[in-house]
């Protein structure tokens, strides 16, 4: 609901690729995969710099017929041709666009044609029986960093590479992580709620909220989105701790204040806020539970924008109704949407958005345009950008 009400605002825009031209895809974007795992900050940069630069080619200048062009297979997301309309503006002019629905009805000439699925964000999954009925399939281009909803081996034996999009979400997934720890440290949603009541006897004394600034804040996982967090963090004053597989170079510690536990119950223990940015994998799976709830301070707050599975919500809850921890802002859970009847929404100590952390105007259409130079890079045997690999 939220994304697509966002995305209808979303105007035509001077497109980055030109036309086409499957060799034209401008080479700013085509490298900027290696570059970028080391200084995600620059593709940004680059983007708005070639963006601003490059002439809007309409698809009526398109001199190659849709048909001439690899097909995609966009899994129904919504929107009118099952997929959103602005980002089918942008796979057009790369791609012949297959829905599911032509691709059942035809399932014979149209298996042929698929080269690539573009999967937006995280949802559905893809599974064997429509791998085997793609000969052809060369590339699962995801919109979206995570690829937990993916069979990465039973993918790869099939001969397909699957590549995700880490620098378009850093940032407004960061953003999401600061308006979380914000509006949870400060009540937000109550005061909203407070503010449009028809009781208008209310003492801010009765809701009192903590301070983010000077603040101890636990980040756990450190990667490109963990980092952004940090750097945003470092404006507030706040003191950062981080935990990770891999510690960061000394220069990246210093450059945002942060420093490393090698024990993430050291972290726990210390933290006024507790952000959780890892990947779901097998290792993460509840990697918050009874145990490391127990760890953290009941002044503490528990945030979480990577992904549900993450944190034992049975745990969870209990922590809450027991004010074990203070509070808890959650972008995601598991499953999403929750049950109406689950317990966590019925506590008044959580902020819970609906997986929003990279639904903005210009991430989504990022997110599409990096698919996309993955799945072309693919196609063309070049140095694919982003690639992801089964473990
Ligand atoms: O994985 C991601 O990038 C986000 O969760 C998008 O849904």
């Amino acid at each position: 609901m939220l994304r697509s009400k966002a995305f209808s605002l979303l105007k035509p825009i001077p497109l980055m690729f030109g036309q086409s031209n499957l060799a034209c895809i401008h080479p700013a974007i085509a490298s900027y995969g290696h570059r970028c795992h080391r200084s995600p900050v620059d593709y940004r940069q680059r983007y708005k710099t070639y963006s601003a630069g490059e002439q809007t080619i309409s698809a009526s200048h398109t001199k190659v017929m849709a048909e001439d062009l690899p097909g995609v297979l966009i899994l129904d997301i919504g929107g009118t041709h099952g997929v959103l309309e602005n980002l089918a503006v942008l796979l057009k002019k790369h791609f012949h666009l297959i829905t599911m629905k032509e691709f059942l009805e035809n399932k014979k000439e149209m298996s042929k044609k698929i080269q690539s699925v573009f999967v937006f964000e995280c949802r559905p999954t893809i599974d064997r029986e429509l791998l085997e009925s793609l000969p052809n399939l060369k590339v699962i281009g995801n919109s979206g960093v995570g690829v937990d909803h993916l069979d990465l081996k039973m993918i790869s034996n099939f001969g397909v590479k699957v590549t995700n999009t880490p620098h378009a979400v850093a940032d407004p997934t960061a953003d999401m992580a600061m308006a979380l720890m914000l509006a949870s440290a400060r009540r937000l949603v109550e005061g909203c709620q407070i503010a449009v009541s028809p009781d208008t006897k209310y003492f801010a004394v009765d809701w009192l909220g903590v301070e983010v600034t000077r603040a101890t804040l636990g980040i756990i996982g450190m990667g490109s989105i963990g980092y952004k967090v940090a750097q945003r963090a470092r404006a507030f004053n706040m003191k950062i701790l981080y935990h990770n597989r891999n510690r960061r170079r000394k220069e990246e510690e210093e450059a945002v204040g942060a420093h490393y536990c090698e024990k993430m119950e050291d972290l726990l223990q210390q933290s006024d806020f507790v952000m959780l940015v890892v990947n779901l994998t097998p290792e993460t799976h509840k990697l918050i539970g009874k145990k490391e709830l127990g760890l953290m301070k009941p002044t503490a707050t528990l945030i979480n924008i990577s992904r549900g599975a993450v944190i034992d919500q049975d745990a969870l809850v209990e922590a809450l109704q027991k004010k074990i921890i203070r509070a808890a802002a959650l972008d995601v859970t598991h499953p999403e949407p929750l049950p109406r009847d689950h317990p966590l929404l019925r506590l008044n100590n959580i902020i819970i958005t609906p997986h929003i952390g990279t639904a903005t105007v210009q991430a989504i259409r990022m997110m599409a345009e990096e698919a996309i130079a993955n799945m072309l890079a693919v196609l063309n045997g070049q140095p694919i950008p982003s690639e992801v690999f089964p473990k």
